[in-house]
Order: C-alpha cells, then sequence, then structure tokens
C-alpha cells in the first residue's frame, strides 16, 4: 500500500470551531462548531446555499474564514504541502481542463503532489475509467467527470476525502457503485466527508450527519438518532376492541385516531406502553407497529425555518 499511511495511529479528524464566513452582508457560515471523524462516512447536509461548500472550501483552505478556524489533523489545510496525500477532494467534477486526457489531467495532479505516476492508472481503473483514459475530457458526460474527479480525490491515497454532491450526474448503477466506495474508504479507516442537498441521498450512504441551515448547525447525530428526532413518531394498533383500547390509551395521556373500525393511530405512547397496557386490560391485539416518518420528512422539517430557497421561489 502507498505511502502505509494507515499504520499511523493518530485518528485524522476535521475540527471546525466557530467557522464564519461573510461575504459582505451575507452571513455564507455562522459560527460552526463540529468535528468529523474517521472510518464512518460523515453526511453534510442542508438545503440550497445552506453553507456547505463554503464549509468545504474552508476546510481546503481554498477560503479564508471570517472568524473561527478549521483543521484537518490539527492543522489547517492550508499549511500542507503537497496537499493531496493529505486530503482528496471533489467540489465541482466539471471544473477540469476539457482538453486534456483523463491520463494526462491526473498525471498533472500527481506531478505537482509528488504522487507516484503509477497511481494514475490505479485510481483511473478504481472508478473504472482505465478504457477513456487517452479521451479528451471535453467529452466525458457529467457521470464520467464524476468519476475523474473521485480519482483525483484517490490518486495520493489521502486519510481524508471530501466530496461536494458526488451523486449529481451518475446514473443508478454509479450511485450505487459511489456508495461502495464511500463505505469502503470509511472501513479502510478514513475520514469521508460527503455534501448532499437530499437527505434520501445521505439515507443510504451516511453513518453520521451534520446538518447546516442558513450556515448554522442543525443537528449533529448520527443517522439512526437523527431519525428519531422525528416528530411524526406513531404507532398503529389493530384490534377487534378499539372502543376500549382508544380509552385505556386515552387515559394514559395518548391520542388515538381512528382509521376504520379495528385499526387506530396512537401518538404520545411507546409501541411498548401501549402492548403492556393492552395485556394488562385484557385486550387482543392483532397489530402494533411504529411508523416513523421518513427521514426525508425529517429533513424537511428541521430545515424548514432555515431553507434560503423554498420550492417555487425563484433564486
Ligand atoms: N463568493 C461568494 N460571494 C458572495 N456570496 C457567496 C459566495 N459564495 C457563496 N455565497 C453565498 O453564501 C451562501 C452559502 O452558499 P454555499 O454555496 O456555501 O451553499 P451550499 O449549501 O453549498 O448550497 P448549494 O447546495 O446550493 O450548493 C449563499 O447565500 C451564497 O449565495
Amino acid at each position: 500500500m502507498w505511502p502505509g499511511r494507515r499504520n499511523s495511529t493518530v485518528d485524522t479528524v476535521i475540527e471546525a470551531k466557530q467557522l464564519t464566513k461573510r461575504y459582505g452582508d451575507i452571513v455564507a457560515v455562522n459560527d460552526l462548531t463540529f468535528t468529523v471523524r474517521p472510518g464512518q462516512v460523515t453526511g453534510f447536509l442542508g438545503p440550497n446555499g445552506a453553507g456547505k461548500s463554503t464549509t468545504l472550501r474552508m476546510i481546503l483552505g481554498l477560503n479564508a474564514p471570517t472568524s473561527g478556524s478549521v483543521t484537518v489533523d490539527g492543522v489547517p489545510f492550508s499549511n500542507r504541502p503537497r496537499g493531496l496525500r493529505h486530503v482528496g477532494a471533489l467540489l465541482d467534477a466539471q471544473d477540469v481542463h476539457g482538453g486534456r486526457s483523463a491520463a494526462a489531467h491526473l498525471s498533472a495532479l500527481a506531478r505537482s503532489n509528488r504522487i507516484p505516476l503509477s497511481r494514475v492508472d490505479k485510481v483511473l481503473h478504481e472508478v473504472g475509467l482505465a478504457g477513456a483514459a487517452r479521451r479528451r475530457i471535453g467529452g466525458f458526460s457529467l457521470g464520467m467527470k464524476q468519476r475523474l474527479g473521485i480519482a483525483g480525490a484517490l490518486l495520493g491515497d489521502p486519510p481524508v476525502l471530501l466530496f461536494d454532491e458526488p451523486l449529481n450526474g451518475l446514473d443508478p448503477e454509479g450511485v450505487l457503485w459511489v456508495r461502495g466506495l464511500f463505505r469502503r474508504m470509511a472501513s479502510e479507516g478514513r475520514t469521508v466527508f460527503v455534501s448532499s442537498h437530499m437527505m434520501a441521498e445521505m439515507q443510504h450512504t451516511a453513518d453520521q450527519l451534520i446538518v447546516i441551515g442558513q450556515g448554522e448547525l442543525i443537528a449533529d447525530q448520527s443517522l439512526v438518532d437523527f431519525s428519531a428526532r422525528s416528530t411524526h413518531l406513531s404507532v398503529t394498533v389493530h384490534t377487534p376492541d378499539l372502543a376500549a383500547l382508544a380509552a385505556v390509551l386515552t387515559t394514559e395521556g395518548a391520542s388515538v385516531q381512528q382509521e376504520n373500525d379495528e385499526v387506530g393511530k396512537v401518538t404520545g405512547l411507546s409501541a411498548a406502553r401501549i402492548g403492556e397496557l393492552a395485556h394488562r386490560h385484557r385486550i387482543v391485539l392483532h397489530e402494533l407497529t411504529t411508523q416513523t416518518s421518513s427521514l426525508e420528512v425529517a429533513f424537511m422539517q428541521l430545515t424548514a425555518d432555515s431553507a434560503e430557497y423554498l420550492a417555487g421561489e425563484s433564486r
């Protein structure tokens, strides 16, 4: 393995502390404090204009913070010579020289970062572009450019990987491939940080979520905990004696919405508690199912107040 990085016992974390970026009157990122850890895929989620790209650019030292700081492994990234060995990033797949071939583009990156040229063929193969290595990038589809951008991020075999909306333009097979790649990179102990404005994309990709809205932190928790935060938790009950069960549950503080003669939707009590109460009152249950609203709904609820551009509004 080159360059033997995984022998290191140091955890490579990204650490933002009170990170703030203003553009004149616009506060793009406001007092963000978070840590991105190795060994898992961390989703960076927020509606359009939330400040994700600005944050990623500050991690990479491409934009200077107005105040606060962000470090990779304790050091501001701009202080690192030959940066691609430390952090691989895909910010904008379209931002490449169309006149070059894929191999020439990656070779130039390798030379400027003192990465062995043997890595070029390896990463082209890894992203499925070995057959297109000598073709001009100008003729590539968006999906192929995304793959090339990912190849560039992997080139230095870095412990930290950053991706800004990497699933854009990929077909379903490409999306599955990228998810598998992220999982593998995380399981090798790398720090994988992936931005998206779509919860549905992160639902099958991320272990941990950092959610922002209007530049501010809204949530920093595991995907499982984030989904449990959904306010729309309810329990469906199916019983031949719905009236009796509803009376018992209402006394305990729940509300029961009747769906038909035998089925009701209960909010305010857990399935376990409903089961205990039914047992105690000798009420037969045919079904007891916890319903969680989708993560997409949880995300929309949490970010509703902070969405800068709502559907139907023009930017
Ligand atoms: N160079 C700039 N000059 C002025 N304003 C900027 C600049 N870059 C970003 N902004 C503003 O900062 C805010 C955050 O933008 P940013 O691109 O970081 O959000 P984002 O979450 O990546 O959005 P998207 O999902 O649409 O890419 C927006 O209001 C944007 O208009």
